[in-house]
């Protein structure tokens, strides 16, 4: 495949090249040397190749002249160096690469003035087979380039970045409903909704406060409070503001879920109950929940007592 794409550019090329090779031989014992002090620099051999295109520039500025009716940049004089030296037939593909990529490249998109008749897209593919003995400088041509590139082939794997940045137009949608799911809030069963238990609450014959407990307040005692975990067919009570409520009918109707409004069964809610929703009204909520008052340890859980301090 690449063998036809490169062979166009030759066809061109040829007449330009031919000058190039009769200066280029005379050229190239000052361009050994120097291939000299650029490995002594440079431990890469690729280095050589630099080191012809430095010593060319002087003699190359004869070279422009020529061309100089040709090609309106003057920067031919780099391109002219690169090309003397061995590799002017992928100089040649370089040159019909750089009219797209200017940017990366300066001597591509000085030679792509001159080769302006080759088709852009496929210097593209052209420059990415000749890369590979290049590859330093296509690196940072697909990252650079995919931005301002359309092409289909390239973009697709440039295509995922932009995604994202396309994504925040969908990131909105994504980012509230994250947050919705990512709350304990529970999912009531038909008939638990905040209306049914206002609902439940509103008739006093409900007895919400539970079997078995007289019409009064009764006082409570942290001993009292811990049997009444929920557990073994016991009403789950607990704390608040040193009051006692029986929060077992109110299991269902919680919109943190059953396993949450239990952590407070057995002793005291107060400080699960500010943490998680302090903007809750726990009274309005639980007041026909109400049993009785805590009590310390020591104190009888008289009756008549606790009616009497009312
Ligand atoms: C140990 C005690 C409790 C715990 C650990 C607890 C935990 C929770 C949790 C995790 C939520 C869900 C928050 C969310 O939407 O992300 C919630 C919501 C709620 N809880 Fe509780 N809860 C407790 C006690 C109570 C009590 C006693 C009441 C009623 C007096 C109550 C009333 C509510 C209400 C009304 C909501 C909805 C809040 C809102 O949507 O703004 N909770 N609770």
């Amino acid at each position: 495949p690449e063998a036809p794409a490169s062979e166009p550019p030759k066809a061109s090329i040829p007449a330009a090249r031919a000058t190039e090779e009769t200066k280029g031989n005379s050229e190239a014992k000052p361009a050994q040397e120097e291939d000299d002090l650029a490995k002594d620099s440079e431990t890469t051999p690729k280095a050589s190749a630099t080191a012809p295109a430095l010593d060319v520039p002087s003699f190359q500025l004869e070279i422009p002249v020529d061309r100089a009716a040709p090609p309106p940049s003057g920067g031919d004089q780099t391109q002219n160096a690169m090309k003397p030296p061995s590799e002017q037939p992928k100089m040649g593909d370089n040159i019909l690469m750089p009219p797209p990529p200017p940017p990366q490249q300066p001597t591509a998109a000085k030679t792509s003035s001159l080769m302006p008749p080759p088709a852009p897209p496929r210097l593209r593919p052209i420059v990415s087979q000749n890369q590979p003995s290049s590859p330093g400088q296509f690196p940072p041509r697909p990252n650079t380039t995919s931005s301002l590139r359309p092409p289909p082939s390239a973009a697709a794997s440039l295509r995922v970045p932009p995604s994202r940045l396309s994504s925040s137009t969908l990131a909105p949608t994504k980012v509230t409903a994250k947050p919705s799911s990512s709350s304990k809030r529970a999912v009531l069963e038909p008939g638990y909704s905040p209306l049914d238990w206002a609902a439940l609450t509103s008739n006093p014959n409900n007895k919400l406060r539970g079997e078995n407990l007289p019409p009064t307040l009764i006082r409570v005692t942290p001993s009292m409070l811990k049997t009444q975990n929920g557990r073994k067919g016991a009403d789950a009570w607990t704390s608040y503001q040193g009051k006692v409520y029986n929060i077992t009918p109110y299991i269902p109707f919680h919109p943190g879920g059953k396993g949450e409004l239990l952590r407070g069964a057995g002793k005291d809610s107060g400080k699960l109950f500010f943490e998680i929703h302090p903007w809750v009204n726990w009274d309005a909520i639980l007041g026909e929940c109400l049993v009785g008052i805590l009590v310390s340890e020591t104190e009888e859980p008289n009756e008549n007592k606790l009616d009497a301090m009312d």
